[in-house]
């Protein structure tokens, strides 16, 4: 039998239109011949023209207001972290969410930068634990917390920006990873475009909304941090292929990226309808589930007496590719009281739902 996959790291390639993507691929070959090999490909913050296209799309789809100076181009959101660390003090106090994504945590531990975790209630991160630690710069993930998936509302978000205008070195990083999905409410704008204090570092990606393998991230700096870029890292080259910058423009001008935003949400959440369905079905009350109100993935927790490690054995032997909550736990102990782990659905076609729920209940109960 073949493998069954319940990962969030992957989207679905059978839903991906490569014929409009190569069309716009020939297209941007066509019409930017020069900027393929002069220096503005190289321009370190990424190909003007692209960013201009990319501070459209976000003005109408995220509320977020920025000019296209403002937006850094680069090969990935760890490579951006990376980066952005040099524009704060050497001694600043970082503050993540837990359970959280551990590459991001992972990163700044390489790079010995103070490092606080911060629990999450169920609105996000713990605002009075955040104002206990009391960081420079934080790091959340407001549209889909990463990995709980729990969506930060208004009040909370407020409060946040509050927090962060009341003293100068203060900072929000916001990532809207997964904010292309949301089902349940409509979309709740960002904290950058709520944000009147220039305290909001906002970043994005085109990893599931396009391709993990296109590699196109970006962060958009407020004005004194992009002085500082500027005097700091000007001479680094932009680590985003310039071929995949122009194609990108291309399929968002001309529409694709929209439709194909929408086409993904039509499948996507037809499919977490028939999982969730199913899971109610196969485990009853023994299941509690989290964070589907928006993004690829959700949470769910066991109430069984098989340990954790025991049901991945098992859930191996039955060709069930999944994850639990281990890796996102960042400070060793495992947070959750019962067995939990994380469901994605974009790899997982309606046909095969019945049978994946049917090897995740042999591998959890039998
Ligand atoms: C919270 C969060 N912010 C950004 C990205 C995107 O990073 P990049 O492609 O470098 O732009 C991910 C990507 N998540 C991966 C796939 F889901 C890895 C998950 C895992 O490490 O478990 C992510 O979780």
């Amino acid at each position: 039998k073949n493998w069954i996959s319940f990962s969030h790291m992957s989207v679905d390639r059978s839903i991906f239109p490569f014929d409009s993507w190569f069309a716009c691929e020939h297209k941007a070959l066509k019409l930017s011949r020069l900027e393929l090999n002069d220096d503005s490909s190289r321009f370190p913050q990424g190909i003007y023209a692209v960013r201009e296209t990319i501070a459209r799309f976000l003005s109408i789809a995220r509320g977020v207001t920025c000019f296209p100076e403002q937006i850094v181009l680069g090969g990935g959101t760890q490579f951006l972290i990376y980066l952005l660390r040099n524009l704060f003090p050497e001694n600043a106090l970082y503050a993540v969410e837990n359970p959280g994504y551990r590459r991001i945590y992972e990163l700044l531990k390489m790079e010995h930068a103070r490092l606080q975790t911060i629990p999450l209630d169920r609105k996000g991160i713990s605002f009075d634990l955040l104002k206990q630690v009391n960081p420079n710069v934080v790091y959340v993930t407001p549209s889909h917390q990463f990995p709980s998936g729990v969506v930060m509302p208004i009040s909370r978000r407020i409060q946040l920006l509050n927090w962060a205008a009341q003293k100068e070195d203060r900072y929000i990083i916001e990532d809207d990873y997964d904010s292309e999905f949301k089902y349940a409410s409509d979309t709740i704008p960002s904290l950058q475009g709520l944000d009147s204090y220039d305290r909001v570092i906002y970043f994005g990606t085109f990893s599931k909304s396009l391709l993990p393998g296109l590699r196109i991230s970006y962060m958009i700096l407020p004005q004194k941090l992009l002085k500082k870029y500027r005097e700091k890292c000007s001479f680094i080259m932009s680590t985003s292929n310039a071929l995949g910058q122009l194609t990108l423009k291309q399929f968002i001008d001309s529409g694709e990226y929209r439709k194909h935003i929408k086409h993904m949400k039509q499948v996507y959440v037809e499919r977490q309808k028939k999982l969730i369905g199913e899971l109610k079905k196969r485990f009853g009350a023994s299941i509690k589930m989290h964070g589907a109100n928006a993004g690829l993935h959700f949470t769910a927790e066991f109430d069984t007496h098989r340990p954790v490690d025991e049901i991945m054995v098992r859930a191996a032997k039955e060709k069930l590719e999944l994850y639990n909550m281990e890796p996102y736990c960042l400070d060793g102990p495992y947070i959750y009281q019962k067995p939990a782990f994380i469901l994605g659905f974009a790899n997982l076609s309606v046909e095969k739902i019945e049978e994946g729920v049917d090897r995740l209940y042999r591998a959890i109960v039998h």
